[in-house]
């Protein structure tokens, strides 16, 4: 939030005193107009706090009441609101209030408590209005009040929105849960502020087919990526299959497996090269993927791969493998936690109990960041919000994505697909990015109708329509 800060002083010092604030006062009416309809008439309160997330509220209030809407605000700290926008809401009409009992009746909530200039948990005379009956449609000004604009982190009570009016930028709290299950449908609105390439974004349709690979007339299955998969045991030969159907999508050119699970994926998948005799004499791959339903004997087949020379994804078993070790240098490793695993990777890496998984899911940014640069590796924490954080610090967060793909194996077919795209010679990062955001597109796609998906359906989804369209350049080269 620094460097919205930053850019917002490097705007104001540019413009009439003001500017930036009537353009987000203006932007935030016009989308509370579209919400409301019929603005005269209309019932709208507003939230007003001390700062100037308060002021952009009465600002909008008093064009909502100009339109002829019946607008009361009520101040959380009267004695230090915003003054010009108390006066102009006054000035069309508007009036102050204390009576609460005008939130359930508004037709529209304007919440301008707190915006990026929010520090802990809501205070007392905030928090009330989080558990709040409500009637009409609550729209959160540049964040939801109680979110932490910057993480997505809730420290207490938060007011929950139907729609969230951003201003200048997506603040990663509206994109990360729980912040963004606060944030409802969210609008951005220009204010005309440039920002430096932020600490935490998200990949773009444009993004993700620049990095898509596509084979040319040079290609052959060697250069298009050799993907190696250590996976599945007696106990589950099912998460061999599932990884491999996730690589065989991702691109990559031919798939190595080793495990005990060889006779399973052939029987579905006989274009797979299959060993049984070790990782050692599996040939030469471009990448690694060890650990989906890994088993006990994970152990080993991580060490040979840590050695290989290749860049190493590490996923479920052999995450836990992994954290008994505790980090380790030499190899370009990928991890995919969810937050047990990554509570236990925490606890390899720091020889302290691991934490509380629930509390890592609450912090995903945080937690993400913090294993990559405790084990220097690229980490794709899974879950609710996916995000990616890099050893250097960039951070991703997926814009894709579905509950649907809380389903059994689904983190194996990612692991194959992210597998797949590290063959193909994509950066760690990069590679992990685009799997999660094919993965939930894939999810989304194969939960269309609504009803319950299987792991397979997720692989085959990979490559519908939809998602093939990705991989053909558009026509201006963009
Ligand atoms: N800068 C610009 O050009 C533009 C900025 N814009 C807008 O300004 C917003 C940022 O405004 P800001 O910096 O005034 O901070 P803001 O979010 O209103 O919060 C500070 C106030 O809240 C209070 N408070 C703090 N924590 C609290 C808590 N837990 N619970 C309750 N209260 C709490 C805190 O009180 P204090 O700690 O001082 O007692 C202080 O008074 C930004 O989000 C956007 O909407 C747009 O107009 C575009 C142009
Ligand atoms: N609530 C949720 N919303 C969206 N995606 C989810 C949710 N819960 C889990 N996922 C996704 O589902 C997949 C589950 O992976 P994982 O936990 O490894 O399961 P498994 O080990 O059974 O394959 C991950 O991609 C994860 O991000
Ligand atoms: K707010």
């Amino acid at each position: 939030m620094e460097q919205v800060r930053a850019a917002e002083a490097a705007a104001m010092a540019r413009l009439p005193e003001g500017t930036l604030m009537q353009r987000a006062a203006h932007g935030l009416a016009a989308v509370c107009g579209r919400l409301l309809g019929r603005v005269y008439g209309s019932r709208v309160l507003v939230l007003a706090g001390s700062g100037d997330n308060g002021g952009d509220a009465l600002y909008a209030g008093a064009l909502l009441a100009r339109r002829g809407a019946r607008v009361r605000a009520l101040l959380l700290s009267p004695e230090r609101v915003h003054a010009g926008g108390l006066a102009a809401l006054r000035a069309a009409g508007g009036r102050v209030t204390d009576d609460q009992r005008e939130f359930a009746a508004a037709d529209l909530v304007l919440d301008g408590i707190v915006g990026i200039g929010g520090r802990g948990g809501l205070r007392p005379e905030a928090a009330g209005f989080a558990g709040m009956a409500r009637r009409g449609t609550v729209v959160a000004v540049d964040v939801p009040s109680g979110v932490v604009a910057g993480t997505g982190e809730v420290a207490g009570a938060a007011l929950r929105a139907d729609v969230t009016v951003c201003f200048g930028t997506y603040k990663p709290g509206l994109l990360v849960d729980p912040g963004a299950s606060y944030a409802g449908v969210v609008h951005l609105v220009e204010i005309g502020i440039e920002l430096p390439e932020a600490a935490v974004t998200a990949l773009q349709e444009a993004d993700v087919r620049r990095l898509l690979p596509v084979p040319d007339v040079e290609s052959d299955k060697y250069r298009r990526g050799v993907v190696g998969i250590a996976a599945g045991s007696a106990k589950y030969p099912g998460a061999a299959v599932l990884s491999v159907a996730g690589a065989l999508r991702g691109g990559a050119g031919l798939i190595r497996y080793v495990g005990s699970a060889a006779a399973e994926v052939v029987r579905r998948f006989p274009e797979v090269v299959v060993s049984d005799a070790g990782l050692a004499a599996a040939g030469r791959v471009q990448s690694w993927v060890v650990g989906p339903g890994g088993g006990d004997g994970v152990g080993e087949v991580l060490d040979q791969a840590l050695g290989a020379g290749v860049p190493v994804l590490v996923d479920a078993d052999g995450l836990t493998e992994l954290a008994r070790r505790g980090p380790v240098a030499g190899a370009s490793l990928v991890l995919t936690p969810h937050t047990g695993e990554a509570a236990r990777l925490l606890a390899g890496a720091t020889g302290q109990a691991p934490p509380d998984a629930a509390g890592l899911a609450a912090s995903r940014l945080a937690t993400a960041r913090r294993l990559a640069e405790l084990y220097g590796a690229t980490v794709l924490l899974k879950g609710s919000t996916t995000v990616v954080a890099d050893p250097d610090g960039r951070c991703r967060v997926n814009p894709t994505g579905t509950p649907w793909l809380a389903t059994a194996g689904s983190g194996d077919v990612l692991a194959g697909l992210l597998g797949s795209l590290l063959a193909a010679g994509l950066a760690p990062f990069d590679a992990a990015s685009v799997a999660a955001y094919l993965h939930g597109l894939a999810g989304r796609h194969a939960a269309e109708r609504g009803t319950p998906i299987t792991a397979m359906d997720v692989a085959t989804a990979v490559n519908h329509q939809g998602l093939g369209e990705l991989r053909r350049p558009p026509r201006d080269g963009s």
